[in-house]
């Protein structure tokens, strides 16, 4: 299963997918992004994400290999396609922590894919936890803010809104909506089995 993790910087899309990979990670496989953003203190190439050029990036775009990029303030963040075809292909989940623009184009590609939308309490509690995690200068945080209004609008194209009130309560949603998922994809494979076996 794809599970796509989406909603505006500093909703604590990265603390709650860390939460994650802590607490049940050997049930999925976190795909890493490509950007042409710098690197913050203590990200890690390979890790965090992956570090490229803009060339490096139109490059791989050119060549097919990212399921899904974007333009977010001033720099490419993709997903690139390969990792997640062959974790899918191996039989285990796959997570992306992407932002709106880029989820809207996985759900046109992959229709049965699990979106989530991740909620601030409200906007003020946002601009705070962006403005406390002490990464981005007064201007990206504005363009950040104002990108975030917009993709709030576009919450309701998601499967479910997972408001990160308390890291705790929100990854203990979002395992629920991943079992309830896997339940109903398990109940649509033994009815279609079956009704073959029945033929
Ligand atoms: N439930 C929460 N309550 C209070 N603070 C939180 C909560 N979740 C995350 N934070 C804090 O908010 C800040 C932003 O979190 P984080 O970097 O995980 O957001 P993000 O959505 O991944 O951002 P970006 O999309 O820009 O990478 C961090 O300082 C984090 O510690
Ligand atoms: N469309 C994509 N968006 C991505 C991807 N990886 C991260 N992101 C999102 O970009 C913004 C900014 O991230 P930051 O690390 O600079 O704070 C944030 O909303 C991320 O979720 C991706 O592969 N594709």
């Amino acid at each position: 299963m794809l599970i796509v993790l989406s909603g505006p910087s500093g909703v604590g899309k990265g603390t709650v997918r860390q939460a994650m990979v802590n607490k049940y990670g050997q049930q999925f496989k976190y795909s890493i992004s490509m950007t042409t953003r710098k690197p913050r203190p203590g990200e890690v190439d390979g890790v965090d994400y992956y570090f490229v050029s803009k060339a490096e990036f139109e490059e791989e775009i050119a060549n097919g290999g990212m399921l899904e990029y974007a333009q977010y303030v001033d720099n490419y963040y993709g997903t690139p396609l390969k990792y997640v075809n062959q974790t899918l292909e191996s039989g285990q989940d796959v997570l992306l922590e992407i932002e709106v623009n880029g989820a809207m184009q996985v759900r046109s590609k992959v229709s049965d894919g699990v979106f989530i939308f991740l909620a601030p309490p409200d906007l003020h509690e946002l601009q705070d936890r962006i403005v406390k995690r002490g990464t981005d200068d007064t201007a990206t945080i504005k363009k950040r803010m104002l990108q975030a209004r917009q993709e709030i609008n576009l919450m309701t194209n998601y499967d479910y809104v997972v408001v990160n009130d308390q890291v705790d309560s929100a990854v203990n949603r979002i395992e629920q909506i991943i079992a309830s998922e896997h339940l109903r994809v398990a109940r649509v494979l033994s009815t279609y089995q079956k009704m073959l076996g029945d033929n």
